[in-house]
């Protein structure tokens, strides 16, 4: 992905001041920063959730951000893990994976529930899949989210910030099924707070501060040797909330 000079403002703020980077394929790209820093509407642009007002967006040769380009198409091929859980209460793990998949690619029954199926081991699920999502946990919750997304087959898989709802345990399930999408080379822009994640995982982390880009870089020199004083002081700030 090629995001270059993004801005974008809610009335009078400006949440994105010029902010560009390239993630290549099979790379995970951690998004890190304070509370406000445009996390989150960075990850919403890249798959049109959110309309910028000046910049580009490639996805490969395809621009994501031209006019032309249906954002229904796009959110397909990078695909969202958002922090609240959205599934439908109405129906089975199966089925909030099969609606996309007949409604949106026009799959048999048959075929649909095959891939949600195989999705739902994916994700370690496999027993679950006729369950409804009062009775999962949130974190079996968020697995079946992510099984939604890749039953798309997406090329990126954008996730904010999928475990700070969780406790402890269960965010490392959902961890640990994103240590296996990095596995398997999936190319990843991640929120996250979950720092021995960043380390383990990212190729890349992006330090970004009001709007802008402070500075990125792979995550031994990021965490043990920061070019400013801002990210500094962040990492310390964030080792001392984990003490
Ligand atoms: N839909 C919206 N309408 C108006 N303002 C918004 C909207 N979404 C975000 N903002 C504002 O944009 C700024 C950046 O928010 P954003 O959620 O992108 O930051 P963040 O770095 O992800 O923060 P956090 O870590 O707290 O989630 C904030 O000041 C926020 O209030």
């Amino acid at each position: 992905m090629r995001i270059e000079n993004l801005h974008k403002s809610y009335g009078a703020e400006e949440v994105l001041r010029g902010v560009s980077l390239e993630i290549d394929r099979g790379d995970v790209e951690v998004l890190v920063g304070p509370s406000g820093s445009g996390k989150s509407t960075l990850l919403q642009c890249l798959n049109r959730l959110t309309e910028i007002d000046s910049g580009h967006i490639y996805l490969g040769d395809t621009e994501v951000t031209a006019s032309e380009t249906d954002p229904n198409e796009i959110r397909q091929q990078i695909g969202m893990v958002f922090q609240d859980i959205n599934l439908f209460a109405h129906l089975t793990a199966r089925k909030n994976i099969t609606l996309g998949l007949r409604k949106v690619r026009g799959m048999s029954a048959e075929a649909a529930r095959e891939r949600a199926d195989s999705e739902l081991d994916r994700v370690g699920l496999a027993d679950q899949a006729d369950s409804y999502p009062a009775q999962l946990s949130g974190g079996q919750k968020q697995r079946v989210g992510i099984a939604r997304a890749l039953a798309m087959d997406p090329e990126v898989m954008l996730f904010d910030e999928p475990t700070s709802a969780l406790d402890p345990e269960l965010s490392n399930e959902v961890l640990a099924v994103m240590d296996e999408l990095v596995d398997e080379g999936m190319t990843m822009v991640v929120v996250t707070h979950e720092m021995r994640f960043a380390r383990g995982a990212a190729s890349g982390i992006t330090f970004l501060a009001d709007g802008q880009i402070v500075e990125r870089g792979p995550p031994d020199r990021l965490f043990e040797n920061p070019s400013h004083e801002r990210t500094a002081q962040f990492f310390e700030n964030i080792s001392h909330d984990h003490d």
